[in-house]
């Protein structure tokens, strides 16, 4: 496509401020700014950074304004979520619709968008902020309504059927889902209009149900009055089926397309092939999204890739966002097991910790049921929590943490951290520079692929067996006594290992 560049459009284009002629166009740069400070309201500061601070506008005509990224990712992540948005704001600001165009810039010079001041905001962007802001404030806030009680609320959310501990406090927030976090916070705050329906995907045992739960919990904490409906897409059915048998289908109606103000369906999936239920949530979602009501839906596919859902549907979930959570990386995973330890006041240490987190890692459900098994063990066995126990429980269900790492992988990555050659570690030479890498290879091979010190002596050039015990231990001792210089360079080396 060839556009002329921002610079000739500019001169073009007359700058003219009179509210009587609305449909004269403003420069395009400044456009684009007013559009920028509009997005800026839409989304929490976080992403802002992430996806609109470096986006560069490069060209434009009358009808089209292309942006520039100079990441692909970040060009398909804009397109894919966020191109409803930034249309909306570019309409807003340019007083009509313009096509956008988002294009990988390369490293190329970008055209810097003139004095950009954020903070300064236009009326129209302000206002929008401030709708935002009264949404985001609890109406107990101003005073309007008393904040219930935690047994108030603990009630109120166990008789809308949702579980009071699925909290947006209680959710370990990674790379993994802080996106969706993100846009559930917002929707729960009521800053996130746009965002409906909000349509969670992903895999299973990921933390769909938590958050959607969780907007359930914070709506009815900011105001008890909100009508909260959550339920399964399996129990919609039921109930539909219900009514029909006994002739009770005004009051189904009832209950979801008027008195509801937040409906919460879980594994949406399940309607695909089941043409009466989808007629009937065809005309339950018209119902609440023509008034204005917030829809949140979960399923363990995007919207396009459901079987059996009726076009019309399909394309209505994904109006307003799609958001997705993935396995948990590493990181996170760990921290989940410590936040859930913590709260059930268990005490667990790092080599546990980490051992599960190494050894479960695609489903968080998975995780937090192991942990429960294994505490449930040592206190019927009566022994310690420690990482025996763990690695025969992770046995027993089958689960080989020791199946994804090697040792020739953990000799590889070693020799790399500390620029010397796997051949060194599996050698005899005994200088510092060697030998401790080598020490640390060892106790890491032990600890994480369980295998036995003859084997790993064979594993690291022949060695005798007492060679590697040994290592183990001074290793484990220096990381217990919290020796900074090997404790630092285990927990590198573990989190290259393990992500
Ligand atoms: N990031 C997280 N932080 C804390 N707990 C989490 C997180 N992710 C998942 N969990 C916990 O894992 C368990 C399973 O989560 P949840 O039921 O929400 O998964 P799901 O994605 O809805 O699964 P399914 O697809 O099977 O319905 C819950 O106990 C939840 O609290």
């Amino acid at each position: 496509m060839s556009l002329p560049p921002v610079e000739m459009c500019l001169s073009r284009c007359c700058l003219v401020m009179s509210s009587s002629l609305p449909q004269a166009m403003l420069p395009m740069q400044e456009i684009w700014n007013a559009a920028l400070l509009e997005l800026k309201t839409k989304v929490n500061a976080h992403n802002f950074k992430t996806w609109f601070e470096k986006l560069r506008l490069r060209e434009c005509s009358d009808e089209t304004i292309v942006l520039g990224v100079d990441d692909p990712f970040v060009q398909v992540w804009i397109n894919d979520n966020y191109m409803d948005l930034i249309e909306e704001a570019v309409a807003h600001a340019a007083g009509q619709p313009l096509k956008i165009e988002i294009v990988e810039s390369g490293q190329d010079e970008p055209i810097e968008v003139e004095n950009i001041d954020l903070d300064a905001e236009p009326m129209a962007a302000r206002s929008a902020r401030l709708d935002g802001e009264h949404g985001q404030a609890a109406l107990f806030d101003f005073g309007i309504i008393e904040p219930p009680s935690a047994a108030d609320l603990s009630e109120l959310v166990s008789a809308a059927g949702m579980n009071p501990r699925y909290t947006f406090d209680e959710f370990v927030v990674g790379p993994s889902n802080q996106f969706t976090h993100a846009a559930c916070q917002a929707v729960a705050s009521g800053s996130g209009q746009t965002y409906n329906p909000l349509f969670i995907f992903g895999g299973v045992g990921l933390g769909k149900t938590h958050l959607l739960q969780a907007i359930g919990v914070e709506m009815l904490r900011r105001d008890p009055r909100t009508r909260v409906r959550y339920l399964s897409a399996e129990v919609f059915m039921n109930e539909l089926i219900g009514s029909l048998r006994q002739k009770t289908m005004a009051e189904f109606r009832n209950q979801f397309r008027n008195d509801c103000d937040l409906l919460l369906i879980d594994d949406i999936q399940f309607i695909g092939g089941k043409d009466s239920t989808q007629e009937e949530f065809f005309h339950t979602f018209n119902a609440l999204y023509q008034s204005g009501k917030q829809i949140v839906m979960t399923s363990d596919k995007t919207p396009q890739e459901l079987p059996g859902i009726e076009e019309r549907l399909a394309s209505r979930f994904a109006w307003g966002l799609i958001a997705d959570v993935q396995a948990p990386e590493i990181e996170t995973r760990v921290a989940i097991l410590e936040k859930k330890a913590e709260e059930s006041q268990i005490e667990l240490s790092k080599e546990v910790v980490l051992l599960l987190a190494t050894a479960i890692r695609s489903n968080v459900r998975e995780l937090e049921g192991t942990l429960v098994r294994m505490v449930a063990q040592a206190k019927l066995m009566n022994v310690p929590l420690n990482t025996d126990l763990a690695r025969q429980l992770l046995k027993r269900m089958n689960i080989q943490h020791e199946r994804s790492l090697g040792v020739e992988q953990i000799i590889r990555m070693v020799a790399s951290h500390f620029d010397i050659k796997p051949s060194d570690i599996k050698g005899s030479r005994r200088t510092r520079a060697i030998s401790e890498p080598r020490q640390m290879a060892m106790y890491l091979s032990r600890k994480h692929t369980g295998e036995s010190y003859p084997e790993l002596g064979r594993k690291f050039g022949g060695k005798d067996h007492t060679t590697v015990l040994t290592a183990f231990r001074k290793i484990e001792d220096l990381v217990e006594m919290g020796n900074n210089e090997f404790a630092t360079a285990i927990a590198e080396l573990e989190a290259l290992l393990l992500r």
